[in-house]
Protein backbone atom coordinates (compact mmCIF):
# COMPACT_ATOMS: atom_id res chain seq x y z
CA UNK A 1 0.00 0.00 0.00
CA UNK A 2 1.28 3.35 -0.90
CA UNK A 3 -1.79 5.50 -1.24
CA UNK A 4 -1.15 7.08 2.23
CA UNK A 5 2.92 7.24 1.69
CA UNK A 6 4.32 10.52 0.06
CA UNK A 7 5.46 10.33 -3.01
CA UNK A 8 8.66 12.57 -3.96
CA UNK A 9 12.01 13.02 -6.26
CA UNK A 10 14.83 13.86 -4.15
CA UNK A 11 18.16 15.16 -5.82
CA UNK A 12 21.31 15.82 -4.45
CA UNK A 13 24.37 18.11 -5.37
CA UNK A 14 27.40 17.96 -7.19
CA UNK A 15 30.91 17.46 -5.72
CA UNK A 16 31.77 20.84 -3.60
CA UNK A 17 35.19 21.55 -3.11
CA UNK A 18 34.79 23.68 -0.28
CA UNK A 19 37.50 26.02 1.39
CA UNK A 20 40.29 28.99 1.12
CA UNK A 21 42.95 28.55 -2.00
CA UNK A 22 41.06 25.33 -3.26
CA UNK A 23 40.65 27.40 -6.83
CA UNK A 24 44.57 25.77 -7.23
CA UNK A 25 42.61 22.54 -8.16
CA UNK A 26 40.88 24.00 -11.08
CA UNK A 27 42.54 22.31 -13.69
CA UNK A 28 42.69 19.01 -11.62
CA UNK A 29 38.92 19.70 -11.65
CA UNK A 30 39.17 19.48 -15.37
CA UNK A 31 41.14 16.48 -15.84
CA UNK A 32 39.16 15.13 -13.45
CA UNK A 33 36.02 15.47 -15.20
CA UNK A 34 37.83 14.55 -18.69
CA UNK A 35 37.90 18.11 -19.51
CA UNK A 36 41.05 19.07 -21.92
CA UNK A 37 40.30 22.15 -23.67
CA UNK A 38 38.17 23.93 -21.22
CA UNK A 39 36.07 27.24 -21.97
CA UNK A 40 36.31 29.58 -19.06
CA UNK A 41 32.63 31.31 -19.20
CA UNK A 42 32.53 34.41 -17.19
CA UNK A 43 31.21 38.31 -17.15
CA UNK A 44 33.25 41.24 -18.57
CA UNK A 45 34.08 42.79 -15.35
CA UNK A 46 35.05 39.72 -13.91
CA UNK A 47 37.21 38.90 -17.25
CA UNK A 48 39.38 41.39 -15.95
CA UNK A 49 39.65 41.01 -12.30
CA UNK A 50 43.37 39.41 -11.18
CA UNK A 51 41.40 36.62 -9.74
CA UNK A 52 40.05 35.37 -12.80
CA UNK A 53 43.08 35.62 -15.34
CA UNK A 54 45.05 33.67 -12.56
CA UNK A 55 42.67 30.53 -12.79
CA UNK A 56 42.44 30.91 -16.58
CA UNK A 57 46.27 31.25 -16.23
CA UNK A 58 45.96 27.90 -14.11
CA UNK A 59 44.34 26.04 -17.10
CA UNK A 60 47.17 27.15 -19.37
CA UNK A 61 50.33 25.85 -18.04
CA UNK A 62 48.50 22.65 -16.91
CA UNK A 63 48.41 22.12 -20.39
CA UNK A 64 44.80 22.57 -21.41
CA UNK A 65 43.52 24.28 -24.50
CA UNK A 66 41.57 26.71 -22.56
CA UNK A 67 39.55 30.08 -24.09
CA UNK A 68 37.86 32.39 -22.49
CA UNK A 69 34.36 33.91 -23.41
CA UNK A 70 33.21 36.93 -21.09
CA UNK A 71 29.99 38.50 -23.24
CA UNK A 72 27.59 37.47 -20.19
CA UNK A 73 25.69 40.17 -19.02
CA UNK A 74 23.84 40.44 -15.69
CA UNK A 75 20.63 38.77 -16.14
CA UNK A 76 22.35 36.91 -19.08
CA UNK A 77 20.22 37.02 -22.07
CA UNK A 78 19.51 34.60 -25.34
CA UNK A 79 21.95 35.97 -27.51
CA UNK A 80 24.90 35.76 -24.59
CA UNK A 81 23.96 32.32 -25.13
CA UNK A 82 24.24 31.44 -28.34
CA UNK A 83 27.55 33.96 -28.96
CA UNK A 84 28.97 31.55 -26.46
CA UNK A 85 27.98 28.55 -27.96
CA UNK A 86 29.69 29.36 -31.01
CA UNK A 87 32.60 29.86 -29.23
CA UNK A 88 32.23 26.48 -28.17
CA UNK A 89 31.55 24.95 -31.24
CA UNK A 90 33.97 26.66 -33.18
CA UNK A 91 37.39 25.81 -30.70
CA UNK A 92 36.13 22.60 -29.87
CA UNK A 93 35.70 22.72 -26.30
CA UNK A 94 34.80 19.21 -24.68
CA UNK A 95 33.42 21.11 -21.27
CA UNK A 96 32.90 24.50 -19.65
CA UNK A 97 34.43 26.31 -16.27
CA UNK A 98 31.47 28.89 -15.27
CA UNK A 99 33.23 31.55 -13.45
CA UNK A 100 31.27 34.07 -11.50
CA UNK A 101 28.00 34.89 -9.88
CA UNK A 102 25.25 33.42 -11.15
CA UNK A 103 24.85 35.35 -14.14
CA UNK A 104 28.15 33.20 -15.38
CA UNK A 105 27.31 30.25 -14.11
CA UNK A 106 24.05 30.36 -15.36
CA UNK A 107 25.02 31.24 -18.71
CA UNK A 108 28.16 28.80 -18.89
CA UNK A 109 25.80 25.88 -17.93
CA UNK A 110 23.49 26.63 -20.62
CA UNK A 111 26.21 26.83 -23.24
CA UNK A 112 27.49 23.66 -22.04
CA UNK A 113 24.36 21.61 -22.24
CA UNK A 114 23.49 23.26 -25.05
CA UNK A 115 26.76 22.24 -26.78
CA UNK A 116 25.80 19.12 -29.34
CA UNK A 117 22.03 19.55 -29.17
CA UNK A 118 20.31 20.02 -32.23
CA UNK A 119 17.10 21.81 -31.13
CA UNK A 120 16.64 25.51 -29.86
CA UNK A 121 17.25 26.30 -26.38
CA UNK A 122 13.94 27.28 -25.58
CA UNK A 123 12.58 23.49 -26.26
CA UNK A 124 14.50 22.58 -23.11
CA UNK A 125 12.70 25.09 -20.47
CA UNK A 126 12.03 23.55 -17.27
CA UNK A 127 8.13 23.06 -17.97
CA UNK A 128 6.75 19.32 -17.50
CA UNK A 129 9.25 17.01 -19.03
CA UNK A 130 10.51 19.01 -21.68
CA UNK A 131 14.10 18.00 -20.81
CA UNK A 132 13.44 14.39 -21.89
CA UNK A 133 13.75 16.15 -25.54
CA UNK A 134 17.34 16.36 -25.35
CA UNK A 135 20.27 14.90 -26.40
CA UNK A 136 22.62 13.87 -23.21
CA UNK A 137 25.56 13.25 -25.24
CA UNK A 138 25.90 16.84 -26.87
CA UNK A 139 26.16 18.25 -23.14
CA UNK A 140 29.66 18.60 -22.28
CA UNK A 141 31.03 18.33 -18.68
CA UNK A 142 30.83 21.32 -16.38
CA UNK A 143 33.13 22.68 -13.40
CA UNK A 144 31.28 25.54 -11.74
CA UNK A 145 33.06 28.58 -9.80
CA UNK A 146 31.15 30.85 -7.81
CA UNK A 147 32.26 34.54 -6.91
CA UNK A 148 28.99 35.60 -5.11
CA UNK A 149 27.53 33.71 -2.46
CA UNK A 150 23.44 33.95 -3.43
CA UNK A 151 22.28 32.05 -6.71
CA UNK A 152 23.59 28.49 -5.28
CA UNK A 153 23.53 27.95 -9.33
CA UNK A 154 26.81 25.72 -8.58
CA UNK A 155 24.86 23.00 -7.15
CA UNK A 156 21.70 23.02 -9.36
CA UNK A 157 20.29 21.53 -12.52
CA UNK A 158 19.03 25.06 -14.39
CA UNK A 159 19.83 27.95 -15.75
CA UNK A 160 17.71 31.12 -15.74
CA UNK A 161 18.31 33.05 -19.32
CA UNK A 162 16.07 35.95 -20.04
CA UNK A 163 14.36 35.49 -23.72
CA UNK A 164 14.99 38.85 -25.39
CA UNK A 165 11.70 39.12 -27.71
CA UNK A 166 9.47 38.84 -24.49
CA UNK A 167 11.64 40.15 -21.94
CA UNK A 168 10.60 36.90 -19.94
CA UNK A 169 13.35 35.15 -17.79
CA UNK A 170 12.92 31.47 -18.16
CA UNK A 171 14.51 28.29 -16.70
CA UNK A 172 16.13 25.81 -18.64
CA UNK A 173 16.49 22.96 -16.87
CA UNK A 174 18.47 19.01 -17.47
CA UNK A 175 19.70 17.08 -14.87
CA UNK A 176 22.77 16.61 -16.76
CA UNK A 177 23.38 20.72 -15.83
CA UNK A 178 24.90 19.50 -12.69
CA UNK A 179 28.20 20.87 -12.42
CA UNK A 180 30.73 17.69 -12.40
CA UNK A 181 32.64 19.13 -10.00
CA UNK A 182 32.00 23.21 -7.73
CA UNK A 183 35.17 24.63 -6.23
CA UNK A 184 33.87 26.97 -3.83
CA UNK A 185 36.61 28.91 -2.42
CA UNK A 186 35.25 31.79 -0.80
CA UNK A 187 38.44 34.21 -1.11
CA UNK A 188 36.96 34.73 -4.20
CA UNK A 189 34.05 36.55 -3.17
CA UNK A 190 35.61 38.74 -1.49
CA UNK A 191 35.77 41.76 -3.82
CA UNK A 192 32.45 41.74 -4.28
CA UNK A 193 31.02 45.45 -3.83
CA UNK A 194 28.64 45.48 -0.30
CA UNK A 195 25.28 46.27 -2.75
CA UNK A 196 26.23 42.69 -4.51
CA UNK A 197 27.22 40.92 -1.18
CA UNK A 198 23.72 42.47 0.40
CA UNK A 199 21.68 41.47 -2.44
CA UNK A 200 23.48 38.03 -2.84
CA UNK A 201 23.34 37.04 0.68
CA UNK A 202 19.33 38.11 0.73
CA UNK A 203 18.49 35.68 -2.44
CA UNK A 204 19.98 32.72 -0.82
CA UNK A 205 17.58 33.89 2.30
CA UNK A 206 15.10 33.51 0.47
CA UNK A 207 15.50 30.15 -1.30
CA UNK A 208 15.76 28.76 2.03
CA UNK A 209 13.22 30.47 3.43
CA UNK A 210 10.69 29.83 0.35
CA UNK A 211 11.97 26.18 -0.06
CA UNK A 212 11.06 25.79 3.99
CA UNK A 213 7.66 27.04 3.54
CA UNK A 214 6.70 25.48 -0.18
CA UNK A 215 3.91 22.85 0.45
CA UNK A 216 5.37 19.88 -1.24
CA UNK A 217 6.89 16.97 0.66
CA UNK A 218 10.79 17.00 1.06
CA UNK A 219 11.88 16.81 4.90
CA UNK A 220 15.94 17.05 3.64
CA UNK A 221 15.48 19.78 2.00
CA UNK A 222 13.40 21.62 5.12
CA UNK A 223 16.25 20.71 7.09
CA UNK A 224 18.48 22.06 5.37
CA UNK A 225 16.67 25.44 5.03
CA UNK A 226 16.56 25.97 8.44
CA UNK A 227 20.53 26.04 9.18
CA UNK A 228 21.08 28.13 5.76
CA UNK A 229 18.45 30.68 7.32
CA UNK A 230 20.90 30.60 10.67
CA UNK A 231 23.76 31.02 8.48
CA UNK A 232 22.48 34.08 6.98
CA UNK A 233 21.25 35.81 10.15
CA UNK A 234 24.79 34.68 11.69
CA UNK A 235 26.93 35.45 9.21
CA UNK A 236 25.45 37.71 6.40
CA UNK A 237 26.15 40.83 8.21
CA UNK A 238 29.60 40.32 9.04
CA UNK A 239 29.96 39.83 5.53
CA UNK A 240 28.77 42.74 4.83
CA UNK A 241 30.56 45.22 7.55
CA UNK A 242 33.99 43.27 6.26
CA UNK A 243 34.48 41.74 2.87
CA UNK A 244 37.58 40.24 4.39
CA UNK A 245 35.74 38.18 6.71
CA UNK A 246 36.77 35.13 5.41
CA UNK A 247 35.13 32.81 8.48
CA UNK A 248 31.65 35.07 7.40
CA UNK A 249 32.39 34.45 3.79
CA UNK A 250 32.47 30.74 3.86
CA UNK A 251 29.38 30.28 5.77
CA UNK A 252 27.65 32.23 3.21
CA UNK A 253 28.82 30.38 0.33
CA UNK A 254 27.52 27.54 2.13
CA UNK A 255 24.12 29.19 2.78
CA UNK A 256 24.16 29.82 -0.99
CA UNK A 257 24.88 26.35 -1.68
CA UNK A 258 22.05 25.07 1.09
CA UNK A 259 19.36 27.44 -0.17
CA UNK A 260 19.61 26.48 -4.01
CA UNK A 261 19.41 22.49 -3.03
CA UNK A 262 16.81 23.29 -0.95
CA UNK A 263 14.87 24.60 -3.05
CA UNK A 264 14.43 21.53 -5.74
CA UNK A 265 11.49 21.49 -3.11
CA UNK A 266 10.00 24.69 -4.43
CA UNK A 267 9.96 28.33 -4.00
CA UNK A 268 7.65 30.92 -3.93
CA UNK A 269 6.07 34.39 -4.55
CA UNK A 270 9.33 36.18 -3.78
CA UNK A 271 10.80 34.94 -6.66
CA UNK A 272 7.97 34.95 -8.96
CA UNK A 273 7.37 38.60 -8.28
CA UNK A 274 10.86 39.54 -8.61
CA UNK A 275 11.30 37.80 -11.87
CA UNK A 276 9.12 39.81 -14.06
CA UNK A 277 11.06 43.00 -12.88
CA UNK A 278 14.18 41.68 -13.19
CA UNK A 279 13.27 41.21 -16.82
CA UNK A 280 11.66 44.04 -17.42
CA UNK A 281 13.51 46.97 -15.27
CA UNK A 282 17.03 44.82 -15.61
CA UNK A 283 17.51 45.22 -11.71
CA UNK A 284 19.70 43.04 -9.35
CA UNK A 285 17.77 39.58 -8.81
CA UNK A 286 18.82 38.99 -5.50
CA UNK A 287 17.75 43.25 -3.97
CA UNK A 288 14.97 42.32 -6.27
CA UNK A 289 13.76 39.37 -3.92
CA UNK A 290 14.58 41.25 -0.73
CA UNK A 291 12.51 44.15 -1.41
CA UNK A 292 9.53 41.70 -1.36
CA UNK A 293 10.35 39.38 0.89
CA UNK A 294 8.47 41.30 3.97
CA UNK A 295 5.70 41.18 2.18
CA UNK A 296 4.96 38.01 0.66
CA UNK A 297 6.46 36.81 4.70
CA UNK A 298 2.82 38.88 5.81
CA UNK A 299 0.87 37.61 2.39
CA UNK A 300 1.62 34.23 3.30
CA UNK A 301 1.02 34.09 7.31
CA UNK A 302 -2.10 32.23 6.96
CA UNK A 303 -0.84 29.18 5.29
CA UNK A 304 3.06 29.05 7.62
CA UNK A 305 2.35 30.35 10.48
CA UNK A 306 3.54 28.04 12.90
CA UNK A 307 5.94 26.87 10.63
CA UNK A 308 7.81 30.36 10.92
CA UNK A 309 7.12 30.33 14.44
CA UNK A 310 9.66 26.96 14.97
CA UNK A 311 12.11 28.73 12.37
CA UNK A 312 12.09 31.59 14.74
CA UNK A 313 12.88 29.43 17.63
CA UNK A 314 15.59 27.58 15.81
CA UNK A 315 17.35 30.96 14.47
CA UNK A 316 17.43 32.02 18.43
CA UNK A 317 14.34 34.65 18.29
CA UNK A 318 11.14 34.42 20.03
CA UNK A 319 8.74 31.50 18.74
CA UNK A 320 6.54 34.34 16.97
CA UNK A 321 5.19 34.86 13.60
CA UNK A 322 5.64 39.03 13.98
CA UNK A 323 9.44 38.71 15.78
CA UNK A 324 10.53 36.75 12.35
CA UNK A 325 8.99 39.51 10.30
CA UNK A 326 10.50 42.22 12.02
CA UNK A 327 14.21 40.52 11.61
CA UNK A 328 13.80 40.67 8.01
CA UNK A 329 12.83 44.28 8.27
CA UNK A 330 15.77 45.01 10.58
CA UNK A 331 18.16 43.12 8.42
CA UNK A 332 17.25 44.35 5.36
CA UNK A 333 17.92 48.04 6.72
CA UNK A 334 20.90 47.07 8.26
CA UNK A 335 22.08 45.95 4.81
CA UNK A 336 21.17 48.90 3.02
CA UNK A 337 18.35 47.09 0.74
CA UNK A 338 15.65 49.18 0.02
CA UNK A 339 12.12 48.88 1.59
CA UNK A 340 10.06 49.80 -1.92
CA UNK A 341 9.97 49.23 -5.48
CA UNK A 342 10.77 52.80 -5.76
CA UNK A 343 14.56 52.36 -4.84
CA UNK A 344 14.92 50.09 -7.29
CA UNK A 345 13.54 52.50 -9.74
CA UNK A 346 10.19 50.66 -10.56
CA UNK A 347 7.09 52.35 -10.65
CA UNK A 348 3.57 51.11 -11.17
CA UNK A 349 3.63 51.78 -15.02
CA UNK A 350 3.96 47.83 -15.79
CA UNK A 351 1.84 46.95 -13.26
CA UNK A 352 -1.16 45.55 -15.31
CA UNK A 353 1.39 43.40 -17.38
CA UNK A 354 3.78 42.24 -14.20
CA UNK A 355 0.68 41.10 -12.36
CA UNK A 356 -0.25 38.39 -15.01
CA UNK A 357 3.51 37.00 -15.34
CA UNK A 358 4.07 36.34 -11.59
CA UNK A 359 1.45 33.87 -11.22
CA UNK A 360 2.64 32.04 -14.49
CA UNK A 361 5.91 32.20 -13.23
CA UNK A 362 7.31 28.73 -12.37
CA UNK A 363 8.24 29.47 -9.04
CA UNK A 364 4.69 30.95 -8.15
CA UNK A 365 3.14 27.09 -7.77
CA UNK A 366 5.66 26.76 -4.72
CA UNK A 367 3.90 29.52 -2.48
CA UNK A 368 1.82 28.46 0.45
CA UNK A 369 -0.84 30.54 -0.46
CA UNK A 370 -2.10 30.49 -4.18
CA UNK A 371 -0.89 33.46 -6.15
CA UNK A 372 -3.60 35.09 -8.27
CA UNK A 373 -2.99 38.16 -10.59
CA UNK A 374 -4.99 40.20 -8.20
CA UNK A 375 -3.04 38.40 -5.59
CA UNK A 376 0.26 39.86 -7.26
CA UNK A 377 -0.96 43.21 -8.07
CA UNK A 378 -1.82 43.70 -4.39
CA UNK A 379 1.65 42.61 -3.72
CA UNK A 380 3.36 44.79 -6.17
CA UNK A 381 0.95 47.92 -5.22
CA UNK A 382 2.18 46.86 -1.32
CA UNK A 383 5.90 46.72 -2.12
CA UNK A 384 5.56 50.16 -4.05
CA UNK A 385 3.58 51.87 -1.35
CA UNK A 386 5.44 50.36 1.77
CA UNK A 387 2.68 49.20 3.40
CA UNK A 388 2.71 45.56 4.85
N1 LIG B 1 20.35 28.96 -11.56
C1 LIG B 1 19.69 29.28 -10.48
O1 LIG B 1 19.21 28.40 -9.80
C2 LIG B 1 19.55 30.72 -10.07
C3 LIG B 1 19.06 31.03 -8.79
C4 LIG B 1 18.94 32.38 -8.46
C5 LIG B 1 19.31 33.36 -9.35
N2 LIG B 1 19.77 33.04 -10.59
C6 LIG B 1 20.17 34.05 -11.57
O2 LIG B 1 21.48 34.51 -11.22
C7 LIG B 1 21.64 35.86 -11.70
C8 LIG B 1 22.16 36.74 -10.58
O3 LIG B 1 23.41 36.27 -10.13
P1 LIG B 1 24.23 37.05 -8.99
O4 LIG B 1 23.27 37.59 -8.00
O5 LIG B 1 25.27 36.12 -8.49
O6 LIG B 1 24.86 38.29 -9.74
P2 LIG B 1 25.60 38.45 -11.15
O7 LIG B 1 26.26 37.21 -11.57
O8 LIG B 1 24.63 39.07 -12.11
O9 LIG B 1 26.73 39.51 -10.77
C9 LIG B 1 26.36 40.82 -10.34
C10 LIG B 1 27.56 41.74 -10.48
O10 LIG B 1 28.55 41.39 -9.52
C11 LIG B 1 29.82 41.26 -10.15
N3 LIG B 1 30.60 40.28 -9.39
C12 LIG B 1 30.39 38.95 -9.29
N4 LIG B 1 31.30 38.40 -8.45
C13 LIG B 1 32.11 39.39 -8.05
C14 LIG B 1 33.24 39.45 -7.19
N5 LIG B 1 33.71 38.38 -6.54
N6 LIG B 1 33.86 40.65 -7.00
C15 LIG B 1 33.37 41.76 -7.62
N7 LIG B 1 32.28 41.78 -8.42
C16 LIG B 1 31.67 40.59 -8.64
C17 LIG B 1 29.51 40.85 -11.58
O11 LIG B 1 30.55 41.21 -12.45
C18 LIG B 1 28.23 41.65 -11.85
O12 LIG B 1 28.54 42.95 -12.29
C19 LIG B 1 20.28 36.31 -12.23
O13 LIG B 1 20.25 36.22 -13.63
C20 LIG B 1 19.32 35.31 -11.60
O14 LIG B 1 18.13 35.15 -12.35
C21 LIG B 1 19.91 31.72 -10.95
FE1 LIG C 1 16.98 33.49 -6.43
Amino acid sequence: MTSTSPRANWNYPTAIRFGAGRISELAEACRSAGITAPLLVTDPFLATQPMTKAAFESLKEAGLHAAIFSEVKPNPVESNVYAGLEVLRRGGHDGVVAFGGGSALDAGKVIAFMAGQKRPMWDFEDIGDWWTRADPKGIVPIIAVPTTAGTGSEVGRAGVITQEKTHTKKVIFHPLMMPKVTICDPELTVGMPKHITAGTGLDALAHCLEAYCAPSYHPMAEGMAVEGVRLVKEYLPRAYADGTDIEARAHMMSAAAIGATAFQKGLGAIHALSHPVGALYDTHHGLTNAVFMPYVIAFNKKAVKEKIERLAAYIGLKPRYSAFLDWTLALREELGVPNTLAGLKVDDGKFDLMSKMAPKDPTAGGNPVALTKAGALKLYRKALEGAL
